[in-house]
């Protein structure tokens, strides 16, 4: 589909048409980071940089308004039951329509879809290109093998993949859909517009307070900036309005840069993932996840996986000063038959087939109490030591795949600009996230040997050793 985009320099025009209030600041092209906001005059103390008005702020409420007026974006959103009734999927689908009203406006078209609102012509000021992973070339996205940013894009491409056939089934009956989306030969909506939609919601919505994840217009013109460089933040007024603040302890000069926090928390990998680009700044991976198998040979792996409701996997974070880890479900990897764990199959009262876990012979209601079980267990040195193994192991795993595809500038000129920012981008992520897994292994090989000194421990490795057939002493899983 088509997507008609329009200059940047027509939104002071319909920020204005639309009662968009920007106090002593205007929207700026900012060298490399596309367009930004910045100060263009002297403000009253206190009062707020921007203040957009609360019919503006498009959340998964304020599209079922739209709803109410508009027959196609209602017969889309029902037809698309639960997905419809998340802020993602809401939004997702409010966009869709808007691209393709305007897709099909021209005179050759056999007739409109949906109503003209404020966000009609907002979308066409986005910008013409995304930065995100999902639009990065085959070439490109190799930069990014051995990274975790290799899996959760693939990930997200199998899961849009996903979204774009239930769309599609989902609305082939509906008779302006199968003409104007659908039709091999009218219709013209492709994979492609609906990563488009997915990135517009990606890089642009906010989790703004009282409303939750919404994008609001112009406010989404701030680029980010982390720690003591953030400039302003954003809140709701009592009269539900979203407003831009300036931070307590941040003056104001002009030509200063208005920037907002994306999240100072999010992992190298997220930012890269939801906003194509990392900060200069950026010392840490802050953060990674990395996902987990249960080994085939486990006799149990088909029950475990059947119960976990924890995402099969653990992240690492960097702690004030160590790497830290959380994963429930790495404990369901590090327990067994012979250690009290246990499953069977119940009828419930309607007659249907349950699978229960014990452990210890008591019924587990959530196995994610399962961790704090094993922490009281009398052995729970060997349970973590199992941990520690499993952890280690998947980081070397995962060093191994980063250090074996090393990625090197060629002689060749990067064919645009951007694919340049993207190669540094990626080059900057596989240094940070190989620095925090090179700490992490270090740590967990501590944690092994000290568990290995424990008298608990050492008990059980020689009762193990004494089997007819001994456990090396790493192989605990
Ligand atoms: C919410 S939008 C901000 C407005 C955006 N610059 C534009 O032109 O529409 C988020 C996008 O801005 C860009 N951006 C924001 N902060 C940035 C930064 N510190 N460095 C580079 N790009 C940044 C990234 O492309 C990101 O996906």
């Amino acid at each position: 589909m088509h997507r008609q985009t329009l200059s940047q320099d027509a939104l002071p025009a319909w920020a204005q048409a639309h009662h968009v209030e920007f106090n002593g600041i205007s929207v700026d092209a900012i060298p490399s980071k596309g367009t930004g906001l910045v100060v263009t005059a002297s403000v009253a103390e206190k009062a707020p940089l921007m203040l957009v008005p609360k019919d503006l702020i498009l959340s998964l409420e304020q599209v079922w308004i739209h709803a109410k007026a508009d027959r196609h974006l209602r017969e889309v959103l029902e037809a698309m039951g639960d997905y419809a009734r998340s802020s993602r999927g809401a939004i997702l689908i409010f966009l869709i329509l808007q691209t393709t009203h305007n897709a099909v406006s021209g005179e050759d078209q056999p007739g409109k879809v949906g109503l003209r609102n404020a966000f009609t012509s907002y979308v066409q000021l986005l910008p013409s290109q995304f930065p995100i992973p999902t639009f990065w070339n085959a070439y490109e996205q190799s930069w990014l093998t051995g990274t975790s940013l290799a899996a959760a894009l693939d990930a997200k491409l199998q899961s849009l993949d996903r979204e774009f056939s239930s769309l599609r089934a989902a609305t082939s009956m509906i008779p302006w859909c199968q003409r104007t989306w659908w039709h091999p030969e009218t219709g013209n909506l492709t994979f492609d517009d609906w990563k488009m939609v997915d990135a517009m919601y990606r890089s642009r919505a906010l989790d703004l307070p009282g409303t939750g994840h919404s994008m609001v217009p112009c406010i989404d013109f701030a680029n980010h900036a982390s720690g003591d460089a953030t400039i302003a933040l954003y809140e709701t007024d009592t009269d539900g309005n979203a407003v831009l603040l300036l931070r307590d302890g941040q003056e104001l000069t002009p030509g200063l840069e208005i920037t907002i926090t994306y999240g100072d928390e999010k992992g190298a990998c997220e930012m890269l993932f939801s906003y194509g680009f990392l900060e200069e700044s950026m010392a840490f991976a802050n953060e990674l996840y990395l996902d987990l198998d249960i080994p085939h040979d486990d006799p149990l792996k088909i029950a475990k996986k059947h119960v976990s409701k924890a995402a099969p996997g653990f992240r690492l974070f960097k702690g004030d000063k160590t790497v830290g880890w959380e994963g429930p479900f790495v404990w369901l990897l590090c327990v067994n038959e012979e250690d009290g764990l246990e499953f069977k199959i119940t009828r419930s009262n309607d007659g249907e087939r349950e699978l229960k876990v014990f452990w210890n012979e008591s019924e587990l209601i959530d196995v994610g109490e399962l961790e704090s079980l094993l922490q009281r267990d009398p052995r729970s040195d060997i349970f973590q030591l199992r941990a520690a193994v499993v952890l280690r192991d998947r980081i070397a795993q995962q060093l191994s795949a980063l250090q074996t595809n090393q990625i090197e500038e060629t002689k060749v000129p990067f064919a645009t600009e951007e694919s340049a920012q993207r190669f540094q981008a990626a080059t900057t992520l596989r240094l940070l996230e190989e620095t925090l897994l090179l700490e992490a292994h270090e740590m967990f090989v501590q944690k092994i040997n000290s568990k290995l000194s424990i008298s608990v421990v050492q008990r059980y490795l020689s009762a193990a050793s004494q089997d007819d057939e001994p456990q090396p002493i790493d192989d605990f899983s």
